[in-house]
């Protein structure tokens, strides 16, 4: 599955690009959120949420929340409608608590890890999940290169979640192109963040298209 990231669109245009990846087939996007502290960047707050789940009611909004003021953060965005929600495992000592939040509140749940965290961290929390997002940049950027150290990372999240019998897809959020998808589809992630490859080079549908030829 690709799951574009609107950080990098041209937010003047944001709902006619959000519109012709939709027509290229994509039913999910990747809304980033950053508070400034958990990274050294500002993005968007809960009504643009509202706003595209009003525009696009068909379409899953998941969030990827960078922030580590969970307690204002974190409800905001499960008011405002998406679908699925990706906290940080560095950024809160409880992430059980802030797992059955969103269990109670019909919200699919994500752990998301940053490149210097090992990934034997998520394991407890892994039966709790919907899906697991392994940074392949440090985040808070788009526009960033694909970490190599990121393949043997993938591999062994992949084989955790097969020891523990589950069956947890894997999504891979930086530097993702044609080349870095292919080699992260071999090493175990099946959902692909994409920003700049698609809202920075020309033709949304031609990227979305290329995309979708080796996401099998
Ligand atoms: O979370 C982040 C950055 O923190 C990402 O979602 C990027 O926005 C992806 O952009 P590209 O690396 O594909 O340009």
């Amino acid at each position: 599955m690709i799951a574009p990231s609107i950080l990098n669109a041209d937010n003047m245009h944001l709902s006619r690009d959000i519109k012709a990846a939709i027509e290229s087939g994509i039913d999910r996007f990747h809304i980033d959120i950053m508070d400034g502290y958990f990274v050294p960047n500002l993005s968007y707050g809960p009504e643009l949420v509202k706003d595209f789940k009003r525009s696009f009611p068909l379409t899953e909004a998941e969030i990827h929340l960078m922030s580590n003021n969970l307690k204002i953060t974190l409800p905001l965005f499960v008011e405002a409608g998406c679908d699925l929600l990706e906290f940080h495992y560095e950024a809160t000592d409880n992430p059980s608590y802030w797992l059955k939040y969103l269990k109670d509140h019909n919200v699919r749940r994500g752990m998301a890890i940053n490149p210097s965290t090992p990934v034997q961290k998520v394991r407890p929390f892994l039966k709790d999940l919907d899906q697991v997002l392994l940074m392949t940049v440090k985040p808070g950027f788009g526009g960033q290169k694909f970490e190599e150290k990121s393949v043997e990372r993938l591999v062994e999240l992949k084989n955790m979640i097969k020891a523990e019998n589950l069956n947890l897809p894997i999504e891979v959020d930086g530097g993702i192109d044609r080349e870095t998808l292919k080699i992260s589809r071999d090493a175990g992630a099946t959902i692909f963040v994409v920003g700049s490859y698609i809202f920075k080079n020309g033709s949304i549908e031609d990227q979305v298209m290329k995309l979708k030829k080796e996401d099998k």
